[in-house]
């Protein structure tokens, strides 16, 4: 079971002091005060540690008697400065808001830098668990950081409308359109691209309510999507998570100690065709995929678990073992057929089936009610990082596209491709090597 940690309660008068000094030395505070530092890894199926945030990190006004015991789940806090922008390499976040804006009409380069300068202000306030610097809602009022990630990208029409071409990389070129697309155009791409996940679902409302007030004149909603995963600390002990057709699903995401990660996932600093501004940054494809959850349903045990190879008790291989067992692909039954089937999902997605391409797969499940029809409009938000799209998301989607055993069962709706810079220094907001380089 998770750690517990219980953060010294604040009052409004030292908050963003500490706040400040937290965001510098999460670590050494969290050590000084005991505080926990649990991994998500659990959930994550994957990646990375967010930091127990420290005692005095959480910036809003105490609660009366001075006594605020915020669980683990609340004061968790990743970082907003670093190599890499938050929300990458974190675990699985409870809730999650996808946006995409595009810029207001007149909206330039000039409009765009300041907007990025206002965005990463926030984000780093709120990351630390403190109020937005303007008009704070209260929504998150009493809440620790919660595991606050907020991501920025920048999609292909970004550079025509700033008049940024020569700085687009050719990794943003359009994805190929696959045979089983189902894809509405006014829910796909976008100029700018906003991810935020939390633990906590009023952290994560607050924070995209800021990022939309703060876009203000210069950039509009273009589509939002919402997502949510298992709550931390629901299960007995940390687990991979499950999606909406009740598998175990991110047992085989590649994991940040893996020798070759940083080269499949982020833009190495010098040697790739990437612009300059996109060193240490990663490219994000988001597929809204329904699940035709109906149909799904209807299919017997065995037959759900052949679709993709895996049990789906506790997501091992059909070739036997536990979760974490090595898939054996050349295993047969009496009959002399494979025990994992040749369309499983599991088994055409590995890398060594598809020359080495691998992703960093970080999704959310959504639920958007029920169609006219009866039927729900339920899936996932599949979310996957990579430095280069066309040796991730493309040779595997186009692998899928040809005769993968769960296509029957899921729909891509909605798409996009975005480039997510590095992340921000000290001093710097994101973005800013592109926008003033
Ligand atoms: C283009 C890439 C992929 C899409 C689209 C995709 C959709 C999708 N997947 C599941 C469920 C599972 N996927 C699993 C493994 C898996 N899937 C992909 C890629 C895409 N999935 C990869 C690269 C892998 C790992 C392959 C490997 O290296 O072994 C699994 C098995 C457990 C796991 O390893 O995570 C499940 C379950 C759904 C439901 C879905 C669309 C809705
Ligand atoms: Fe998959």
């Amino acid at each position: 079971m998770a750690e517990r940690s219980i953060p010294e309660a604040r009052t409004a008068a030292g908050a963003g002091k500490d706040a400040d000094a937290a965001s510098r030395a999460p670590s050494a505070q969290g050590a000084s005060r005991g505080v926990s530092r649990r991994t998500l890894l659990g959930t994550a199926g994957a990646t990375g540690l967010v930091l127990g945030a420290a005692g005095g990190a959480v910036g809003y006004a105490a609660a009366p008697s001075g006594a605020t015991p915020l669980t683990s789940v609340g004061s968790d806090r990743a970082m907003f400065h670093g190599k890499h922008q938050p929300g990458i390499t974190e675990g699985l976040q409870a809730k999650g808001h996808l946006v995409a804006f595009d810029l207001a009409a007149g909206a330039g380069r000039k409009e765009t830098a300041a907007l990025l300068r206002r965005w990463s202000a926030t984000a780093e306030r709120l990351m630390a668990g403190e109020p937005s610097a303007h008009d704070d809602t209260d929504v998150a009022r009493d809440a620790g950081p919660s595991s606050l990630t907020i991501t920025f990208g920048f999609g292909h029409s970004f550079f025509t409308r700033t008049g940024l071409e020569k700085q687009r990389p050719v990794s943003l070129d359009p994805l190929p359109d696959f045979s089983s697309d189902r894809l509405d155009p006014s829910r796909s791409n976008g100029d700018l691209w906003v991810q935020i996940g939390a633990d906590d679902a009023l952290v994560a409302f607050h924070a995209l309510r800021a990022i939309q007030k703060d876009a203000g004149s210069a950039a509009r909603v273009r589509w939002q999507m919402n997502g949510f995963n298992r709550t931390p600390g629901a299960t007995a002990h940390p687990m991979t998570t499950r999606n909406l057709m009740g598998q175990i699903d991110g047992t085989r995401n590649p994991k940040p100690s893996d020798a070759d990660f940083d080269r499949r996932i982020f833009v190495p600093a010098s040697g790739s065709n990437d612009p300059a501004w996109m060193r240490n940054g990663s490219y994000a494809v988001v597929r809204r995929i329904r699940m035709l959850l109906d149909d799904w349903e209807k299919l017997t045990l065995h037959a759900q678990e052949n679709v993709i190879g895996r049990r789906k008790s506790d997501g091992a291989a059909l070739s036997g073992g536990t979760e974490k067992t090595p898939m054996d692909l050349d295993k047969t039954d009496a009959k002399g057929e494979y025990v994992v089937p040749v369309n499983a999902h599991a088994r055409i997605t590995r890398p060594d089936q598809n020359g080495g391409a691998a992703i960093l797969r970080r999704p959310f499940s959504f639920h958007d009610g029920i169609d006219a029809d009866g039927v729900p409009d339920a899936g996932l938000l599949f979310i996957c990082w990579q430095a280069d799209p066309l040796r991730g998301f493309v040779p595997l989607q186009r692998k899928l596209d040809r005769g993968d055993a769960l296509s029957k069962y899921i729909r891509h709706e909605a798409s996009g491709l975005f480039a997510v810079p590095g992340g921000a220094a000290e001093g710097e907001y994101v973005g800013q090597r592109l926008l003033e380089g």
